[in-house]
């Protein structure tokens, strides 16, 4: 198995002296080729300090982040805008596509970016289309889609260009159950039938069910680690809410 992703004792202080915020407290862990790993922990913990590290939006105040064989902390703005493009696939919470596109030319804009073919671009998005299930949406703005089809549409548009790294952050945190679901059972197709990486926060239960691994912070450290391994998805649910559990509190209001 490859290795994706090595976080290596990483550090991240906000603020100056007087004022200083430890977000990230000596982080290490890795990522295999083909792993779907989620990120819990409590408002506040530094999960998405964490993300925004690794998807080269900020900057470690100390250690090494290595993707797909490059540290990304030595890498200057001209060389992290190439591997933002080649290497890494972006979902948000707020989906942020394009208002003034279609869901089309939202994910043909990735391709175009790279500089492929428009015969190659035509034919990736049909194929990414029918995965995600928005092949009848292809042709409508954001403002004619539901919350589910423009979250499929913005998963379309970071797989596409087959990064090494997909790096979701609370990507069910503005769809409903049902909505969810359809997201996250894509995700599992994605990971297992194409060897998508994939990285994801988040603070709900159900939704980091879906992971193989999960990786608990707290106060900037990572406090635990939970693996799927056999476990069915229901059976790794109730042993995410245990460890919610343990830390007091229900899985809103503690994550
Ligand atoms: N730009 C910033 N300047 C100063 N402090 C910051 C900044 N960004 C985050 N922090 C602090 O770093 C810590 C970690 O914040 P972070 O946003 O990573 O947490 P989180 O786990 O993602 O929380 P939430 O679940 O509420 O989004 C917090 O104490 C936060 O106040």
């Amino acid at each position: 198995m490859k290795n994706i992703l090595n976080v290596k004792s990483i550090e991240k202080y906000y603020g100056n002296k007087g004022n200083m915020t430890k977000a990230i407290d000596n982080i290490s862990f890795s990522v295999e080729e083909g792993e779907f790993v989620g990120i819990m922990g409590p408002s506040g913990s530094g999960k998405t300090t964490l993300l925004n590290c690794i998807s080269t939006i900020d900057t470690v105040s100390t250690g090494n982040i290595i993707i797909n064989d490059k540290d990304i902390t030595k890498l200057k703005s001209k060389a992290l805008d190439n591997f933002r493009q080649n290497e890494l696939g972006f979902i948000f919470q707020d989906f942020n596509l394009l208002d003034t596109l279609t869901a089309y030319e939202n994910i043909a804009l990735a391709l175009t970016i790279k500089g492929e073919k428009i015969p190659q671009i035509d034919s990736k998005i049909k194929e990414v289309a029918k995965y995600l299930e928005i092949e009848q949406v292809l042709q409508k703005y954001p403002y004619q889609m539901s919350g589910g089809q423009k979250q499929r549409v913005a998963s379309a548009r970071a797989i596409v260009t087959e990064p090494s790294l997909v790096l979701a952050d609370e990507p069910t945190g503005a769809l409903d159950s049902k909505s969810s679901r359809l997201l996250l059972e894509r995700f599992e197709m994605l990971n297992q039938d194409l060897k998508t990486t994939i990285l994801m926060v988040t603070h709900d239960a159900f939704t980091a069910s879906y992971a193989h691994r999960i990786l608990f912070i707290k106060d900037g450290k990572i406090f635990t680690e939970l693996v799927r391994g056999k476990d069915s998805r229901k059976e790794f649910f109730n042993r995410i809410m245990e460890v919610v559990t343990l830390l007091g509190g229900d899985d809103n209001d503690v994550f």
